[in-house]
């Protein structure tokens, strides 16, 4: 299994994604969430496949890694096709495996506001959330919609403050915090449609 190493005790940031393209704001979410959240290290997690999208214009994972290791250049961010070596792009699955894997490292799940907005549709998602705390990246425009989505209702009793980033690795889940970030309209859709300059 070609995991990164989890020393004892990091802290670690998972984050979860298509790519396809990576571009700069997977960058800037990651450093903030090592910055605000005292993670050790970042892993790109690019799914074979995300359950949820269709996969007509879904670029090969060869590509996609490879123009993830290209913009990924911070010695701190670890791209990995994890879940393409467990034969599995359910991330119920890819977290229980990790826990199983590291027990002692700390994990974070991190993701866009999108994904808060949507996460109820996830496989396992009440379970995914009791696993690790998670950190949400705010998107334009998503706020409103992620905090009165199913899954923002039913955590919105776990959210720690935005001063409180810095202890989110030592909670215990279910905990989750909006990540202090600048917030960017950068989008791989945009990115394809050529709507956006490319970042790789
Ligand atoms: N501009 C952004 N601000 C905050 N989070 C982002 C941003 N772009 C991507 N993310 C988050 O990064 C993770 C990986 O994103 P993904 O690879 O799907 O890129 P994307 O730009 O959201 O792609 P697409 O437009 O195809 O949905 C997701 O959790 C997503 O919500
Ligand atoms: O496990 C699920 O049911 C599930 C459903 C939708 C998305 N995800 C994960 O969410 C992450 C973000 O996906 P994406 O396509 O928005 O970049 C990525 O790791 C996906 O595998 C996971």
């Amino acid at each position: 299994m070609r995991a990164p190493l989890a020393g004892q005790g990091q802290r670690i940031g998972l984050l979860g994604g298509s790519f396809n393209p990576p571009h700069g704001t997977h960058v800037a979410v990651s450093e903030a969430a090592m910055k605000r959240l005292g993670l050790d290290q970042v892993w790109w997690l690019v799914t074979p496949g995300n359950p949820l999208k269709e996969h007509g214009d879904l670029a090969p994972l060869s590509e996609r890694l490879a123009a993830c290791r290209t913009l990924a250049v911070n010695p701190r961010i670890h791209v990995t096709a994890l879940e393409a070596d467990l034969g599995s792009a359910l991330t119920a699955v890819t977290i229980a495996f990790l826990k199983r894997r590291f027990p002692r490292a700390r994990f974070v799940w991190i993701m866009g506001g999108d994904n808060l907005a949507g996460f109820h549709r996830w496989t396992a998602w009440r379970q995914i959330a009791g696993q690790m705390p998670i950190a949400i990246a705010d998107r334009p425009l998503w706020r409103l919609k992620a905090l009165s989505s199913p899954a923002g209702r039913a955590l919105a009793p776990y959210r720690l403050p935005d001063d409180r980033a810095g202890v989110l690795a030592d909670q215990r889940a279910p905990a989750w915090v909006y990540l202090p970030i600048r917030l960017s309209s950068e989008s791989s859709t945009e990115i394809r449609a050529g709507r956006q300059p490319p970042s790789v």
